[in-house]
């Protein structure tokens, strides 16, 4: 579904991304996991569109989405959670969720979505009049993710979900990616809690300085002797 090879990625003399190259199959979870600075969001805001890479491909259901407007990236099935859970505190929870709807047309659609989406969320609906900024930070998390859903995405990408949050709510949060997953959504997550990433993940790539140092099934990966050093970025590149 997603084929992301050699990308690089500037900001004036900052090289966040030194020719990374990963791959996501249709219906898989993968995470792609690094230290701070790693070039985690700057891969997640290429793919979205958001970051205008400076070479490489990104194919899309084998079409290069670079240079694409970000109004087509979202409708081709593309859609991003931030870091960070930006959610419009003023409005209301079901506010915040119909803008996420924003491309599509059919309000009976989107309200039917909205209430599927609430089997999964339902501490959305319970709050759905409230204003969203009286949320719980795990609340809010829900809620950005399900707005994010209800553009109608066939790959959702989470920047770091489960950060701030306790373990608790981040257990849910993971069900909840399952879940998604079970909607026939691929989901695309980045971590810096790689022992997550590792648990809930198909596949995991370890980026570090702008690269990939190491990529394979999470089982494979949670054991492996390299791991450390290629979270930490004390190995060589290694690229699929
Ligand atoms: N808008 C920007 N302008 C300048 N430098 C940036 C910008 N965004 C990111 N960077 C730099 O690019 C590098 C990669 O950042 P990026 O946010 O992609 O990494 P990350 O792995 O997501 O890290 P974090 O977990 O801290 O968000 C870092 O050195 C960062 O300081």
């Amino acid at each position: 579904m997603l084929a992301v090879e050699d990308l690089k990625v500037r900001y004036g003399q900052i090289n966040a991304l030194n020719g990374a190259s990963i791959d996501v199959g249709q219906g898989e979870v993968v995470a792609i996991v690094g230290p701070n600075g790693a070039g985690k969001s700057s891969l997640l805001g290429a793919i979205a569109g958001i970051v205008k890479p400076a070479g490489g491909r990104i194919d899309f259901d084998g079409e290069n989405t670079i240079g694409q407007p970000l109004e087509r990236t979202v409708r081709r099935g593309i859609a991003l959670v931030p870091e960070g859970r930006h959610v419009f505190s003023g409005l209301t929870v079901l506010e915040n969720l119909k803008l996420g709807a924003t491309i599509r047309s059919s309000a009976a659609e989107i309200d039917a979505d909205i209430q599927s989406y609430f089997e999964i969320f339902p501490i959305l609906s319970e709050r759905r009049h409230e204003a969203a900024g009286r949320l719980s930070g795990g609340e809010q998390q829900m809620l950005v993710i399900a707005r994010a859903l209800l553009s109608n995405p066939k790959l959702l990408m989470l920047d770091e979900p489960s950060l701030g949050l306790a373990p608790k709510i981040t257990d849910r949060i993971y069900e909840i990616i399952e879940e998604i997953r079970g909607r026939g959504v691929t989901v695309l997550v980045v971590e810096q809690n790689a022992g997550r990433a590792l648990k809930a993940a198909d596949r995991t790539y370890v980026l570090n300085g702008g690269v990939v140092r190491l990529s394979g099934p999470s089982s494979e990966l949670e054991n492996h002797n390299d791991f450390e050093a290629a979270y930490f970025g004390l190995s060589k590149r290694k690229d699929p």
